[in-house]
């Protein structure tokens, strides 16, 4: 068994903290890609997740299998590594996490629990377990993990050309988050507010971009994109993730332009979330 998942950025959010992991979480909102971490539980002698061959996060794996009270050692690939803004700690969590109901009876809401309870305390994420559950351009309305929290999403209508870079440079979530003033939340709030009013991608780009430029510099990122500016339809960056949206007919040029400066991956929108396949 092969589990899946769709890699997330976000691109509005304010933590909403309580006294219990389960309903601390984060409105806001974010867009699913179609690159997907994969995990393959390997044995139950121990308990670890292996991302590319790197063993990783193991303070967040312990606690999980202690949460679940089993061992699990998962081997994960991902096209995109740790830390860049892309989920992927959520997203390694999820895939040991999940992996429980192959040896466990649980409901698969509350298998992503444990994940969700990691990333709240060690503050690696607040919305990324639920959005990358159940994919797709997200609104986050209620905070928690799939089966408390709540999402809503946009439907999208057309096959949304996207392309993300990997800026370089790296911020622990932990730090990043320290930086965001009372301000800055109270507008991520009022645009999440108008985005439920008018659901639709140009106008989760546009409120992504005004939201993270109050966090990210955008001076280099505005003068690389400049020649083609009239081609993207939308762009935002968070942490050291750069996602577009651009005109199909310039999707090649503007790909091969940005893939001379930093890694950067042609995708669209994955509209599923998680995944269980059986590999043939
Ligand atoms: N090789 C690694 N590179 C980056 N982070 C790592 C690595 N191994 C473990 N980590 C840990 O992974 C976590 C990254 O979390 P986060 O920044 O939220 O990632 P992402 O943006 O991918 O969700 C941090 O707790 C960091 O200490
Ligand atoms: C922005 C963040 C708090 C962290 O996201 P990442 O950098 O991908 O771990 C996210 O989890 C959210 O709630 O929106």
């Amino acid at each position: 068994m092969l589990i899946k998942i769709p890699l997330h950025i976000s691109g509005l959010w304010y933590p909403i903290i309580t006294n219990n992991p389960l309903t601390t979480g984060s409105i806001g909102a974010g867009i699913n890609i179609a690159l997907y971490l994969t995990a393959k539980l390997r044995n139950t002698e121990k308990c670890g997740i292996i991302l590319n061959n790197e063993e990783v996060l193991k303070d967040h794996s312990q606690t999980i299998c202690g949460k679940l009270g089993a061992n699990l050692y998962v081997d994960e690939k991902s096209p995109i590594s740790l830390g860049y803004g892309f989920g992927v700690s959520a997203a390694c969590l999820l895939g040991l996490s999940l992996s429980s109901l192959l040896i466990k009876n649980n409901t698969i809401e509350k298998a992503t629990w444990p994940a969700h309870i990691a990333e709240v305390i060690y503050n690696t994420g607040y919305g990324d377990v639920i959005a990358e559950f159940y994919g797709g351009v997200e609104i986050r309305v209620k905070p928690g993990p799939p089966g408390i929290g709540v999402v809503e999403h946009i439907y999208p209508g057309r096959k949304i050309d996207l392309i993300v870079s990997i800026l370089p440079g790296r911020e622990d979530t932990p730090k990043m988050l320290k930086r965001i003033s009372r301000e800055t939340y109270d507008l991520a709030k009022k645009l999440v507010e108008e985005l439920l009013e008018k659901p639709s991608v140009e106008e989760f780009f546009e409120k992504a971009r005004i939201f993270t430029s109050k966090i990210f510099s955008y001076d280099s990122i505005d003068e690389l994109l400049s020649p083609y500016r009239s081609k993207i339809i939308g762009y935002f960056r968070k942490k050291q993730a750069l996602t577009l949206w651009v005109e199909k007919e310039w999707l090649d040029e503007i790909y091969s332009y940005l893939n001379k400066y930093f890694l950067t991956f042609k995708t669209w929108i994955d509209m599923y979330g998680v995944r269980f396949e059986n590999p043939p």
